[in-house]
């Protein structure tokens, strides 16, 4: 068995204009996606998404494409999860040159699902990793972002960035403009996480901002003007100390940060929730807020050293959870597989529920 696991992240500035061209500042957070991988003797895939919470409650699946879950989940959202992991192990297969290598994959994540802390990047991320060291092959991390990027533009209907790939399986600080990907120094920057239970729907939330690009002149500038925001945002990084944020340096991405989130707004990829936490974050004294990720609900993310944004996250109603996220200096990794992994390979071996070939 072979268990690798990759970050998800926060956008610091960028994302919505990032799909256009613009710049993008994504950052890796540590809370993370695990996959298990175990190579099957014949062709077969079955999945195990041990804690795939769908809408507030959990479905155990198992099989490939086409399946039924294990309990009553609508299955075009089953179909959504089952496309990620296909995905991934058309990758690795590729990679491997192995068409007919087949896996046992369990798949765990404490990122929250659609909540714009780039769950999906984690998974294909962490699963072709897992995958093609399984089968003899390991590829470089900015390799594994590439191919994670194509299974995700597969899935997305070609409605992906390279953002949130490259930065789960490079970690860190990153840049992201068109193909041009790159690592950058970030100093340890102090990121508080509120979300709302909820998740947005990134395809749908995408093609609206195109439209709205499309049909209005002034939307086609807001998306530039946030890419002038990104700009001005990674100029002040570069200038930073890498060890320490300076309490001006905090000030000004913070203002940053506030702007872009009205853009955003503007853009019609926030919500009533996110806002609500957004106010609260700045009434807090957070040097910044904004929502991350695809938006229409979710997560936003703060800046602030003291505990004083979590704890007024936690009394706002519309929050459900707030929590301090640390940069994950680590993209990609291989983990030791658990003690159980024996026991649980073989759970998995021992499901009476249908199985697919992918
Ligand atoms: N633990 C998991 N097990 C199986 N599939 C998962 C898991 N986590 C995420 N996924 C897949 O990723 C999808 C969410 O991806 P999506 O790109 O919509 O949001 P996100 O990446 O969490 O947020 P954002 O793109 O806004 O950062 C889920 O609907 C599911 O298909
Ligand atoms: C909304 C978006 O910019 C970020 C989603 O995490 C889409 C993308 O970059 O693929």
């Amino acid at each position: 068995m072979t268990v690798s696991s990759a970050p998800g992240k926060v956008y610091l500035f960028g994302e919505h204009a990032v799909v256009y061209g613009e710049p993008a500042v994504p950052c890796a957070v540590e809370r993370r996606a695990t996959v298990s991988v175990s190579a099957r003797d014949d062709d077969h895939v079955r999945v195990r998404a041990e804690d795939l919470s769908l809408n507030g409650f959990t479905v155990e699946y198992s099989g490939s494409t086409g399946n039924h879950p294990d309990v009553d989940v609508p299955t075009p959202l089953v179909e959504a999860a089952m496309g990620y992991i296909d995905a991934a192990v058309a990758q690795a297969r590729d990679a491997a040159d192995a068409p007919d290598a087949g896996f046992d994959i369990t798949v765990k994540s404490d990122i929250p699902l659609g909540a714009g802390l780039g769950s999906s990047a984690a998974v294909v991320v962490a699963g072709i990793d897992a995958a093609t060291r399984e089968l003899g092959v390991e590829l470089s991390p900015r390799e594994i972002a590439d191919r994670a990027y194509r299974a995700e533009h597969e899935v997305q209907d070609g409605q992906a960035s390279r953002a949130d790939t490259f930065c789960s399986a490079m970690g860190g600080a990153v840049r992201v403009e068109g193909d041009d990907c790159r690592t950058i120094d970030a100093p340890p920057l102090p990121f508080v996480i509120g979300f709302d239970g909820g998740a947005g729907d990134t395809g749908a939330l995408v093609s609206g901002v195109r439209a709205l690009r499309e049909e209005y002149d002034f939307a086609a500038d807001t998306v530039s003007t946030i890419g002038d925001i990104v700009r001005r945002g990674e100029d002040l990084l570069a200038d930073a100390d890498p060890e320490e944020p300076s309490e001006a340096l905090l000030s000004e991405l913070g203002r940053f940060m506030n702007f872009n989130h009205g853009l955003l707004e503007a853009l019609g990829v926030s919500s009533r929730s996110l806002d609500s936490m957004v106010w609260a974050a700045r009434e807090a004294g957070a040097y910044g807020a904004k929502l991350t990720g695809a938006g229409g609900g979710g997560c936003i993310v703060a800046l602030d050293p003291t505990p004083e944004t979590q704890t007024a996250l936690r009394f706002t109603p519309g929050c459900e959870d707030a929590f301090r996220a640390e940069l994950a200096t680590e993209g990609v990794r291989v983990e030791e597989p658990p003690a159980s992994a024996a026991s649980a390979e073989s759970n998995v071996g021992d499901d009476q529920s249908p199985e697919g070939s992918a």
